[in-house]
């Protein structure tokens, strides 16, 4: 049994610390708020984040950074554009960190990854990212996601203390690959709920994934992933399941946007986080600086910024000469 710390009381949060509970681990939540801590610690349950779960004995949680400073591994569970300010509260961790946000830093265009490297030096990080919604992953349904880290050794361990039957961990050793992924999946998701919105249909749907995908590996590879990573459950894996439920608040954004609502009105539709709406900004400039071929994101990001819609966007994607359908080289 190890002492987990988790950096977090959202959905996901608090559904990767009911696995690490129930993997058998003494589990701390950091939250923010006092009130949200002593809500958990009161009633066991977190109903406007995860409804109808309820959480065991070795679950507490705490408002106090220092609550978590002996922690043997940290998650790190809050949004992307928030977790420099976040760590900056931990500047005393000297445990792994396992990064689970799924986007890039906004203003520096850094990985997650990076921003740990920049906030906590030596601290060693690892990446959790693959198709799992929260409320599946706390209801106790079969999913599967990938724990990367430099280091396989640290990689597998944590894989392997952390797993549980129905939450099945694979090591990977493409820390990148798995968090490029997982980003720009969002983005991507967020073009699917447009479509879906304006009622484009299942085969639209299946081509625009596909494009998807291929502009997911060209940004990915660019960036420096492993081809094969983007094709496993952080990448490929992730984009299937984001692009196809509404249980997706990226894709529900999206799907409120296609519908006609503004992004402030689809914001709050989506409920929660919604990370593609700042990674699209990042994700479409940096690959016009480093002319990646990126036009579905590049779409997302002037529907957001409101200097386009998405009958305009949709009529550019499909003006777009077809050429051939892998890019050489
Ligand atoms: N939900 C899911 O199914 C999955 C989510 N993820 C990723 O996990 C990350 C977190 O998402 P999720 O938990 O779902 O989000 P939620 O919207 O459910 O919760 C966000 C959490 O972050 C906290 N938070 C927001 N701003 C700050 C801040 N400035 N300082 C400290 N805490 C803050 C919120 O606190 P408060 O309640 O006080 O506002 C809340 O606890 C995202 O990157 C997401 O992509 C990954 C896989 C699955
Ligand atoms: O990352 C997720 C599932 O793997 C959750 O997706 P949303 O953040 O779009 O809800």
């Amino acid at each position: 049994m190890s002492r987990i710390g988790i950096l977090g009381a959202g959905a996901w949060g608090l559904a990767l610390a009911s696995v690490a509970e129930r993997a058998g681990h003494e589990v701390i939540v950091w939250a923010r708020n006092p009130e949200t801590a002593a809500l958990i610690n009161e009633t066991h349950r977190l109903e406007k984040r995860l409804p109808g779960i309820e959480f065991g004995a070795r679950l507490r949680a705490t408002s106090i950074p220092s609550d978590l400073s002996r922690a043997e591994a940290v998650l790190a569970v809050v949004p992307a554009q928030v977790l420099r300010s976040v760590l900056a509260q931990f500047s005393d961790l000297k445990a792994p960190v396992v990064l689970c946000a799924k986007g890039i830093e906004a203003e520096t265009g850094l990985l997650m990854n990076e921003v740990l490297g920049q906030c906590l030096a030596d601290v060693p990080g690892m990446i959790l990212s693959g198709p799992s919604f929260a409320a599946d992953v706390a209801r106790g349904l079969p999913t599967a996601v990938t724990l990367a880290a430099p280091d396989l050794r640290l990689a597998k361990d944590w894989a392997a203390a952390l797993s549980l039957p129905t939450f099945r961990i694979y090591p990977s050793d493409d820390p990148r690959g798995v968090e490029l992924g997982g980003a720009v999946k969002n983005v991507l998701a967020i073009a699917c709920g447009i479509a879906a919105g304006k009622s484009l249909g299942d085969s639209a749907r299946a081509a625009l994934t596909t494009r998807a995908f291929a502009e997911l590996t060209r940004f990915g590879k660019a960036l420096g992933g492993r081809p094969e990573t983007l094709t496993g459950l952080s990448g490929l894996g992730d984009l299937l399941l984001t692009c196809s439920s509404r249980q997706s608040r990226n894709y529900s954004f999206g799907l409120a946007l296609g519908a006609g609502k503004s992004t402030v009105e689809a914001l709050a539709e989506a409920k929660g986080t919604v990370e593609g709406i700042a990674t699209a900004r990042i994700v479409a400039k940096l690959a016009r600086e480093q002319n990646i071929d990126m036009p579905i994101s590049a779409a997302v990001a002037a529907v957001i910024d409101g200097g386009s819609d998405p009958e305009t966007e949709i009529a550019r994607l499909l003006a777009r000469p077809v050429n051939p359908e892998f890019h050489r080289g």
